[in-house]
């Protein structure tokens, strides 16, 4: 029988590491200071919190992350319920806050297989490069003067994701997506009830339930006429979007073990753009201001985009993209330091099961600390530095068998867009960089840029990235 885990702060295990294995990870310039691992230096590997009364446990090591998102997945792939997600996502049944079973299992296989498919995504490249070309014009536009970064990189995200996800232009496209955005934000703040769920009255108290209600009354009007437009559509574009795939699966009842109903694919439409848009548009405005602290790095990049991209005389094609070794290593070290949920998504042990030691009884709410995973020093050196090259040798990568490198989690529950969000990511990245210098505003230099993060889920810049673009290669006009 294990201990129990007590409100404490859990001793860190000693961990057995090959000395290779450091070295893998280690700036050859390594300097004395030691990184700052606030989190798990202060708290261990694994914490006990009583957050209001429900009993939680942070994860915040490599090691313990593994048990957790490997040999126990099964037990602590389960998510939490939640007051906002079981009114916004129409009972819980979209992907991400499923409970989980044959419902969710079906639901997960079909977008993986399908909509989320590397196929499927890389059908969308037509797309994300007219975006990101809609996005160049308008920075050649405004060459000299201030751009917000963060403001354009979101649009355009959000462009390519209502392009896929419902096709060309379909009505109510902007307004549906301001909806979710409102929707999320108002759900992140009712998690409050999630650690009071006793406190019933809470829910009067607040006003916010009758809010999302009303909020989710809208969502449903927009989207059900998204819906109808498309039902009338399948079959008749080319580029099948995520909808009309969705739809189609939908009409093939036999095939199916849970029917999926109109309602499910609404809940799941929220999932495609509550998850996929802001998120890979915050890794772009990070691997950018990291790139404006060390021009160093942007040097690099500017170097090896330029060289790739003008010896074969075109940008978009995705056999050259693969060449770009060193912005690959950009974006994973990107993603190290600013993974854009840096707690993930929250987990629930389905039984009582034992980690390390420590008993955790079933029911308990468990959060994977990925910011602080990414920043273990017994991982790696110099952890609070921006240096791409510890990956150039291509051994770690963020699809989940590396637990200190997980902003796309581990495991069941592993993000099924990854190759979706980093499509979108490397492209843009790519072009920013091929076409133009970047400089600070008001003749700043790289250590008067702000690099402090918002509060909240998920880890944007606290102040939008405004930068002055210098235009180095023409962008083309469109081919009319
Ligand atoms: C850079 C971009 C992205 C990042 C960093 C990211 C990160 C994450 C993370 C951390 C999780 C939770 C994993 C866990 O609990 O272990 C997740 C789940 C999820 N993501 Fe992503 N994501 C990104 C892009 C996308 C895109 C583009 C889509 C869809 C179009 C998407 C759809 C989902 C869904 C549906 C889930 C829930 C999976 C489940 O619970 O089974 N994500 N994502």
């Amino acid at each position: 029988m294990g201990k129990e885990i007590e409100s404490q702060n859990i001793e860190p295990s000693t961990r057995a590491m090959e000395a290779s294995y450091h070295w893998k990870h280690t700036p050859p310039d390594r300097l004395s200071t030691p990184s700052s691992l606030e989190i798990a230096q202060k708290h261990g590997p694994l914490m006990h919190l009583k957050l209001g009364e429900v009993s939680t446990i942070v994860v915040s090591s490599p090691e313990v992350a593994k048990e957790v998102m490997k040999t126990y997945d099964a037990i602590f792939a389960q998510r939490p319920h939640q007051v906002g997600a079981d009114i916004m996502c129409y009972g819980s049944t979209d992907i991400a806050t499923a409970p989980l079973g044959g419902y969710w299992k079906q639901l997960r296989r079909i977008c993986s297989q399908e909509p989320l498919s590397s196929k499927r995504v890389r059908s969308y490249q037509p797309i994300r490069e007219e975006e990101v070309m809609n996005l160049m014009r308008y920075i050649e536009a405004n060459t000299g003067s201030c751009v917000n970064l963060s403001e354009k990189v979101a649009c355009m995200t959000s462009a390519i994701t209502a392009r896929a996800a419902f096709g060309e232009k379909s009505k109510g496209q902007e307004e549906f997506i301001s909806l979710v955005k409102k929707l999320v934000n108002l759900v992140e703040r009712l998690f409050v009830f999630d650690i009071f769920p006793s406190q019933k009255w809470l829910h009067v108290i607040s006003g916010e339930i009758p809010k999302l209600e009303e909020l989710h009354r809208e969502y449903d009007m927009i989207i059900g006429n998204i819906i109808r437009d498309a039902e009338k559509k399948t079959g008749e574009v080319e580029v099948a979007s995520l909808l009309s795939v969705l739809l189609n699966i939908k009409n093939q009842h036999d095939a199916l073990q849970c029917p999926l109903t109109i309602d499910n694919i609404k809940a799941v439409m929220l999932n495609m753009f509550g998850a996929g848009t802001d998120t890979s548009s915050a890794v772009i405005e990070w691997a950018i201001s990291e790139m404006v602290e060390n021009p160093r790095v942007m040097g690099k990049a500017h170097e090896e985009v330029r060289r790739v991209f003008g010896s074969k005389g075109y940008t978009n094609n995705e056999a050259v993209l693969e060449e770009l070794k060193f912005v690959k290593a950009i974006i994973k070290e990107t993603l190290r330091l600013h993974p854009p949920f840096p707690l993930l998504l929250p987990r629930e042990c389905r039984e009582s099961s034992e980690v390390k030691g420590y008993r955790i009884p079933a029911g308990t709410k468990v959060i994977v600390n990925a910011w602080a995973n990414g920043r273990d020093p017994e991982y790696w050196s110099e952890a609070e530095k921006f240096y791409p090259e510890r990956f150039m040798d291509g051994g770690i990568d963020y699809k989940g068998s590396n637990h200190e490198l997980i902003p796309f989690g581990a495991g069941r529950r592993i993000c099924p867009g990854i190759s979706f969000g980093v499509s979108n990511v490397e492209l843009c990245l790519a072009h920013l960089l091929y076409y133009f210098n970047w400089e600070l505003p008001n003749g700043n230099t790289e250590n008067d840029l702000q690099m402090t993060e918002a509060l909240g889920a998920s880890s944007r810049r606290k102040t939008d990235l405004i930068l002055v673009p210098i235009s180095y290669n023409p962008v083309p006009v469109p081919v009319s």
